[in-house]
């Protein structure tokens, strides 16, 4: 048996779906897999017995991720899970950015007695606003939830204008033709009333939105991030919103600088926060540990690469390796001095990561646990597990 570990508030139906004749879960044993959401593991000791992680949502920056690489955990996230639940978001995000909602009803709220409904009607031109049909959205990223948002606000009305330089296939499958792409994000910033960013959290998008892409932008744009709080540099935001160069800064990501400011709205990081989404990723997520403690086979891993084969023989290997020269050379002539047939070799490559599984024609468990120690002792091999 397994220990699935889990962190934050993991939806009970994927804990379900974990499979009862593989996995304890929350026993205090030693976690061969963690099930999390936004959980920081960043300053977490790994235990060596950890094989897997799953992420129940979609970014994977709270995770480290290249420490997993380089021990052999598998990273799984669950692409699409929770866009839906976080488009709905956004557009909420568009539309408190542009009413008076939220203070009209903190307001309207203070206010009692039989004459409250008089005193909404005088108060009320105080919290008239704008509308979003018409107005000119930008979208950063065209990924899950980024062409979810930009179908939605195309539907209400607004045109919509995206930037996404690794656009994927499904992205071209599923966004409207509605939808204009343009090649630079030059081109995107100067002509939207609305930016809203849909990237990861990486080393490389860091204050993505700092003050050279903000002075690029129409004076009094808003600009919303549901993606993540560092994405944006605060510093340069506070001074175009002093300056009313920014408008509206509407976020999912509290953060010291950016809080108790008229112009800025910030929620609890509520994004992916509703039953079906959290729902869909335990599942999603859950079946994927399912799949990989039992087969050794990986799918939605942010660190590995994709594999997928029908086990043919009584024992399977799976080794994680370096992307190098010479692996499989070296691991087929292991197994060949063995003289062992290998029934289904299969070999995947991730960047710097590949993953080989051998099906092995071998009914006696020792000998296969021999190989295994061999195959560990090889340079670049990183972690080998033996499933059957
Ligand atoms: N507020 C919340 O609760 C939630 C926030 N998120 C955040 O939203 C992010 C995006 O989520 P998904 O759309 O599901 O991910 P995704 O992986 O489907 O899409 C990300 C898109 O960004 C694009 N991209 C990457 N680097 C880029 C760059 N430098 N410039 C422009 N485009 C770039 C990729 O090509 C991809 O199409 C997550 O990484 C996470 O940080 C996701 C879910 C919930
Ligand atoms: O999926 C994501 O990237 C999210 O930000 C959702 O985070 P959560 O699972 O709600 O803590």
């Amino acid at each position: 048996m397994y220990e699935v570990k889990s962190y934050n508030n993991i939806a009970k139906v994927g804990l379900e779906q974990l499979d009862k004749n593989l996995f304890t879960v929350d026993t205090g044993a030693e976690a061969s897999a963690y099930l999390i959401r936004s959980e920081n593991l960043h300053d977490v000791e790994l235990p060596s017995h950890l094989k897997a992680i799953a992420r129940a949502g979609a970014g994977v920056n709270n995770i480290p991720v290249d420490e997993a690489s380089e021990r052999g955990i598998v990273v799984f996230n669950t692409p699409g899970a929770n866009a839906n639940a976080v488009k709905e978001a956004v557009l909420t995000g568009l539309l408190v950015a542009t009413r008076g909602y939220i203070p009209a009803s903190a307001w309207i709220q203070t206010q009692a007695g039989s004459e409250v409904g008089k005193t909404a009607e005088k108060g009320k031109k105080n919290y008239a606003g704008t509308e979003i049909s018409g107005k000119r959205l930008g979208i950063i990223g065209l990924g899950a939830i980024g062409v979810m948002v930009a179908n939605a606000a195309n539907s209400l009305g607004m045109e919509v204008v995206g930037f996404d330089p690794f656009v994927s296939v499904d992205t071209a499958w599923k966004i409207s033709r509605a939808i204009k792409r343009v090649n630079s994000l030059e081109e995107l910033l100067a002509q939207v009333d609305f930016l809203t960013i849909h990237v990861p959290f990486t080393s490389e998008t860091k204050g993505y939105i700092s003050s050279e892409q903000i002075a690029q932008m129409k004076d009094g744009a808003v600009i919303l991030n549901f993606a993540r709080g560092e994405l944006v540099d605060n510093t340069a935001l506070l001074s175009a919103i002093d300056s009313g160069k920014i408008a509206k800064y509407v976020t999912d990501f509290a953060m010291e600088e950016i809080m108790n400011k008229e112009q800025v709205i910030v929620f609890p990081h509520l994004g992916a926060s509703t039953e079906e989404a959290e729902e869909n990723c335990a599942v999603m997520a859950a079946e994927t540990l399912n799949l990989y403690f039992k087969t050794g086979e990986i799918r939605n891993s942010v660190n590995f690469p994709s594999i997928s084969v029908h086990q043919k023989a009584p024992y399977r290997l799976v080794a994680f390796h370096r992307n190098v020269p010479n692996m499989l050379g070296q691991i087929s002539t292991l197994v060949a001095k063995h003289d062992i047939n290998i029934a289904e070799l299969v070999n995947r490559s991730k960047e710097d990561y590949a993953v080989t599984m051998l099906d092995l024609e071998e009914g006696d468990r020792t000998v296969v646990e021999q190989i295994k120690s061999e195959l560990e002792a090889i340079e670049h091999i990183i972690r080998v597990r033996l499933i059957g």
